[in-house]
């Protein structure tokens, strides 16, 4: 019994000892800053913590506020924190874990130093090498080879793909169901199930968009055992799954029957984008592009991949991507794409049904803009620069509830930042096992935003112009950066807002959204009960509401279209 308690706990006090050591010279590499150091036994850089996580929920309900710190150990920690560290530490603090400090700011100066550039800094390997299992791709690569991806990749996401996204997410809102049967008893939907809906509407989108399948939901081509969204949506709803199980290599019957689902999904998603660029590869070599015909992002892809190939001098570094980084990144644009528009739906349609004034104030610009016959898709080029407000509701719904709540980098080589500090500027050297992350969620609601900071309102993005007209004004910088900003920023920004303006006007032109009441709730309480159930976020690779069950909304018939 002795000897097995030794075996056991032998190797744990070498483990335990091993941290303790490394916390020690972390911490004292972090007091060169001068900030306030937040100690954490255990950092989201531990993979085998990301596993165990869950099982040590309790921890925050400690006595003394001995857990305070279990918040800080998780990727996302700043989306369930709102702007409380912020307000707490300042702009700049220090996590300090066994595994590395992490340097957590929403400083303007550092955040343009850090972010602004791509020599020095890096994404951290781990986080964005996560989802290149298909291939590497624009978001898994730095410098020289991130460059011949950005190029190549940028020119999917040109004016005729948003015609493409415009017309489609129009006509696919314009179908939507937003009407349960319970809805007669007056329960309409609870949140949970208003996300499914519009999970499902931005992954149609996508695939369409993406791929160019515009084809039934379970439509099933020659020789495929599941239809291209029926892997695409299995994938996507479970990518923590795919990302931790992908390399298992355990054979079939060893394995539950989720994960064998998973493992099929995934070979078929990567045999039909190897189709589909066999495809669009012979077809970029017999025919070319006639007019403003519009093409998938993968076409647009594979085509300037194809005229990136002619260009290649002999002997010069690649400058085309290969197949497996075609596929690559095909994929990734789903993946980015498809949970940070989906969850901006779901937190717009939550804070526009607790704020029926501002949904009378989009219908107001919508109605201004928009043919009452349903069959008619209002012109992209026409109608989309002028739904500012539809697109004010997005910025405001992304600064207080954004799908990307910290970002981090590491420098290549130590690297100098000049840091605000409680007794005044200092400049520190970043050392390369130090990440930057910089805290979006922080600097969204920082009181710098005003005294109403923490409230939505959508007009705060609007002034009217000169001509009369009202133009949307978006902070540029690190103060409101759900997109990010410098030259990684998100290709795929001007696809989202496209998308969520189409989808958003649609669902109000055909749809009132309103709180459930409670039984014998007043109006006013029901909605200070849905902002209580929408302030609850969690992060699972975007903002997520913790208790999306207890909170509900109706989707009244406008009848403007006349159904
Ligand atoms: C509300 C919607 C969206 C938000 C808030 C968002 C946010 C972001 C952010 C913050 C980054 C930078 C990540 C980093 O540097 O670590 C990013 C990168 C990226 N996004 Fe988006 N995104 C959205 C929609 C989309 C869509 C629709 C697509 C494609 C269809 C897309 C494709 C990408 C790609 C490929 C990258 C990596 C770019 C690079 O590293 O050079 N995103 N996005």
């Amino acid at each position: 019994m002795m000897l097995y308690s030794l075996l056991i706990l032998f190797p744990i006090s070498i483990f335990i000892s091993r941290r303790m050591v490394r916390l020690v010279r972390n911490y004292i590499s972090a007091r060169k800053y001068g900030l306030p150091i937040i100690i954490i036994p255990v950092s989201f850089e531990d993979a085998w913590w990301i596993v165990l996580r869950p099982l040590f929920s309790f921890i925050p309900r400690l006595p003394f506020n001995l857990g305070h710190w279990y918040l800080y150990t998780t990727m996302g920690w700043t989306t369930e924190d709102g702007n409380r560290s912020l307000l707490k530490y300042g702009e700049n603090f220090v996590l300090c874990s066994p595994t590395s400090n992490v340097l957590v700011t929403s400083e303007q100066g550092i955040v343009e130093t850090v972010f602004g550039s791509h020599g020095k800094w890096a994404k951290q390997q781990d986080q964005s090498r996560l989802f290149a299992f298909y291939g590497e791709n624009v978001s898994s690569t730095h410098g020289d080879v991130w460059r011949r991806h950005r190029k190549i990749t940028a020119s999917a996401f040109n004016e005729s793909t948003m015609w493409s996204v415009w017309d489609e997410a129009t006509r696919r809102a314009g179908e939507l169901s937003l009407v349960d049967a319970d809805v007669e008893g007056g329960n309409g939907l609870t949140l949970a199930m208003v996300r499914s809906k519009f999970d499902l509407l931005a992954m149609q989108i996508l695939s369409v968009v993406g791929f160019g399948q515009n084809t039934d939901l379970t439509e099933r081509p020659t020789g495929h055992q599941e239809s291209l969204m029926e892997c695409l949506g299995f994938i996507l709803q479970h990518i923590i799954l795919t990302v931790v199980f992908n390399s298992l290599k355990a054979p079939d019957f060893l394995l539950p029957g989720s994960l064998r689902r998973l493992k099929v999904s995934i070979k078929k998603l990567g045999l039909y984008m190897k189709e589909s660029v066999l495809q669009h590869v012979q077809s970029a070599k017999s025919k070319p592009v006639h007019g403003s015909k519009a093409l998938s992002l993968l076409e647009s892809m594979v085509r300037a991949n194809e005229a990136s190939k002619q260009e290649q001098k002999t002997g010069g570094p690649r400058s085309y991507l290969s197949d497996s980084e075609l596929y690559g990144n095909i994929f990734v644009f789903n993946v980015a794409g498809y949970e940070t528009t989906a969850s901006s739906f779901i937190f717009a349609l939550s804070y526009l049904a607790a704020h029926p004034d501002m949904q009378d104030w989009a219908v107001e610009e919508i109605d201004r803009y928009y043919d009452h016959d349903a069959n008619i898709i209002p012109d992209y080029a026409e109608t989309y620069p002028k739904l500012v407000r539809c697109l004010a509701i997005m910025h405001e719904t992304l600064r207080l509830a954004t799908p990307a709540p910290m970002l981090v980098r590491y420098p290549y080589v130590p690297t100098e930042v000049l840091v605000t500090t409680k007794t005044g500027a200092r400049t520190v050297t970043v050392e390369p096992d130090t990440l930057v992350g910089f805290n979006t969620t922080g600097a969204h609601l920082s009181p710098r935003w005003g005294p109403d900071a923490l409230s939505f309102n959508p007009k705060r993005f609007i002034l009217p112009s000169s001509s009369g007209e009202e133009e949307l004004v978006v902070p540029e910088g690190p103060l409101y950066a759900p997109f990010m900003m410098g030259p990684r920023v998100c290709p795929g920004k001007k696809f989202s807002q496209v998308e969520f303006v189409a989808v958003l006007a649609r669902v109000l032109m055909d749809w009132r959204v309103e709180v459930v009441r409670g039984v014998g709730e007043s109006e006013e309480h029901a909605r200070l009960r849905l902002m209580s159930v929408v302030e609850e976020k969690k992060f699972n690779v975007s903002a997520h509401l913790k208790r999306p069950e207890d909170a509900r909304v109706r989707f009244v018939r406008q009848g403007k279209f006349g159904k």
